[in-house]
């Protein structure tokens, strides 16, 4: 067993791939950190403040060699990673097997031994660091696919531990995930957890179909009883046979996850905010209808879907740049992984030819940018935007549908959602759309933009009321008072599924 070492240790240490900061570079040349926007920062950052709380992850270059830091009241403790780390481990197993794979081989997943062997590595270092920074009994929440060996590694090495998972994509059907050669390795490091949480019930339920399949353990709704020392090491399967022996349950089920609803809502006030979303309707020529789509440059986005409906339509004479245009804002994502590189040049060939076929001189089709904003800069298009497309082939949730949402204090504009997006079992009002059928996504922009003001109002009031509800910080606290309710980190018990011992 790993003792914590000399140094500080913390009762709540999150582990996540990446850090929750970003290095800067001053004025002066002078280096420093700057928090990161994000919703798991706004989340836990309240609770890491008030708990004495670790945050444990790669800060995002090369070789990064740093110690610990304080930073806005938060411990960050850095994991470098070398160049071949990054690319075996990051750009490897995690964005070019694990990503394709858990969003349904929309893109065809790579296997590499050694990206596997690194993996295994990577995952030991995050493991051996959470166990060296945790306090007695404390509790650890680890994120995301790039980690789902954690688990397993901590409960070996700090049984005394309370552990949660939470994944951030979805969990593929087990038709899907059996095709991974290291599967049951990683059902044993995720069983590691004492919750486990997914963006839907449909990924739960994958998760505990693979284990019933892999491992025959036995499983009830979101309970899983897990042999112990069965948990981490376990390669072959069936041992549901082991009658009497002691077992732990684990919780496996559906957390949605949500966004920081209420700066959305604050930044949508703000009179700069605002004004700024007039100008970005100015400089557009001030269409009619402005439709607005926003993510990380991802095969998963659907993105060349919702640019085919759009051409169409223009080519249709349905629609015309005069009356209708489309920002697509494409952040730079996982740059040097092929499918990447291919994505972006499939993409900026489309909004080349459509801009070429349909454009005109004061009117652009595409207003197409390749960059990351502020929060600030986000809100205003969300605020400039009539229609919000969400065209995701498959999404863990999609906080961005969320987003806009929130923005939406007006009760304008209308959310085009993606049936594939975890977010569309929440967000029943959005106009519903499978990404793969070009004719319904045209229909529905088609509805979208001839929508009346009060069918408008009457959706969005309705999928503002699911938003701000349900926040991220309610899903912080769902997610810690279920692990807090999970005693197995502590006695095992002979209880089975159905009540014999
Ligand atoms: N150009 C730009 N400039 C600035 N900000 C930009 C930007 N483009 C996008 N963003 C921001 O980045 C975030 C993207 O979140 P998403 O949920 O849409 O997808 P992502 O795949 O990154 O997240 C993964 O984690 C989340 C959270 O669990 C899941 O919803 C999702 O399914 C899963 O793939 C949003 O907050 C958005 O505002
Ligand atoms: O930029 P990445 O590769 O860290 O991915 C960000 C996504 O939110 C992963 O869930």
């Amino acid at each position: 067993m790993t003792t914590p070492s000399a140094g500080e240790t913390y009762d709540f240490v999150v582990v996540a791939n990446r850090l929750p900061v970003d290095s800067v570079t001053q004025p002066d040349g002078s280096t420093g950190w700057r928090m990161s926007p994000g919703g798991l920062v706004a989340a836990l950052e309240p609770l890491m403040k008030a708990s004495d709380g670790a945050w444990i992850g790669w800060p995002g270059a090369p070789d990064v060699e740093v110690e610990p830091f304080e930073h806005e009241g938060i411990r960050m403790v850095p994991i470098a990673l070398n160049e071949q780390e990054i690319e075996f481990y990051y750009e490897g197993f995690s964005n070019d097997t694990l990503w394709p794979l858990y969003h349904d081989v929309i893109a065809q997943p790579t296997y590499h031994r050694e990206w596997w062997e690194t993996y295994v590595d990577v995952n030991r270092r995050f493991a051996d660091a959470a166990a060296r920074v945790s306090d007695h009994g404390a509790t650890v929440w680890v994120h995301d696919y790039q980690l789902q060996l954690v688990p397993g590694m901590l409960r070996e090495s700090r049984p005394d531990l309370t552990i949660g998972f939470f994944n951030h994509i979805p969990f593929p059907a087990y038709g899907i995930f059996s095709q991974l050669p290291w599967r049951q390795q990683i059902i044993s490091g995720l069983l590691g957890a004492d919750v486990i949480g997914f963006q839907r019930v449909a990924d739960a339920g994958n998760f505990t179909r693979a284990v019933r399949r892999l491992f025959g353990y036995e499983t009830k709704g979101s309970r899983v009883w897990v042999p112990v020392g069965d948990s981490s090491d376990a390669t072959t399967g069936d041992r549901s046979h082991v009658r009497g022996a002691p077992v732990r349950r684990v919780i496996a089920r559906a957390f949605p996850i949500s966004i920081d609803a209420t700066s959305y809502v604050e930044l949508a006030k703000d009179p700069s905010v605002q004004a700024r979303a007039k100008q970005i309707r100015e400089e557009l020529g001030n269409p009619k209808t402005i439709m607005l789509g926003v993510d990380r440059l991802d095969y998963t986005k659907g993105i060349g879907h919702r640019l085919k409906a759009f051409g169409e339509l223009l080519a249709e004479d349905k629609v015309s740049v005069e009356d209708v245009t489309l920002v697509q804002v494409a952040s730079p994502s996982r740059e040097r992984v092929a499918s990447y590189m291919q994505l972006r040049d499939e993409i900026e060939l489309t909004v080349g030819r459509i801009n070429g076929d349909y454009g005109s001189i004061g009117h652009t089709a595409i207003s197409y940018l390749h960059q990351g904003y502020p929060r600030e800069e986000m809100v205003a298009l969300y605020l400039a935007a009539d229609v919000m497309l969400v065209t995701a082939l498959r999404d863990g949730m999609n906080l961005v549908a969320k987003e806009y949402v929130a923005t939406r204090a007006d009760l304008g504009g209308v959310l085009i959602l993606s049936e594939f997006a975890g977010a569309s079992d929440d967000l029943r009002q959005a106009l519903l759309i499978n990404p793969h059928d070009i004719e319904g996504v045209k229909d529905a922009i088609m509805q979208a933009i001839g929508m009346p003001e009060s069918e408008k109002r009457r959706r969005m009031r309705a999928l503002r009321k699911r938003v701000l509800e349900n926040d991220v910080v309610k899903w912080s606290r769902v997610f810690l008072e279920e692990l807090a309710g999970a005693t197995t980190a502590h006695p095992v018990s002979h209880e089975h599924p159905d009540g014999r011992k």
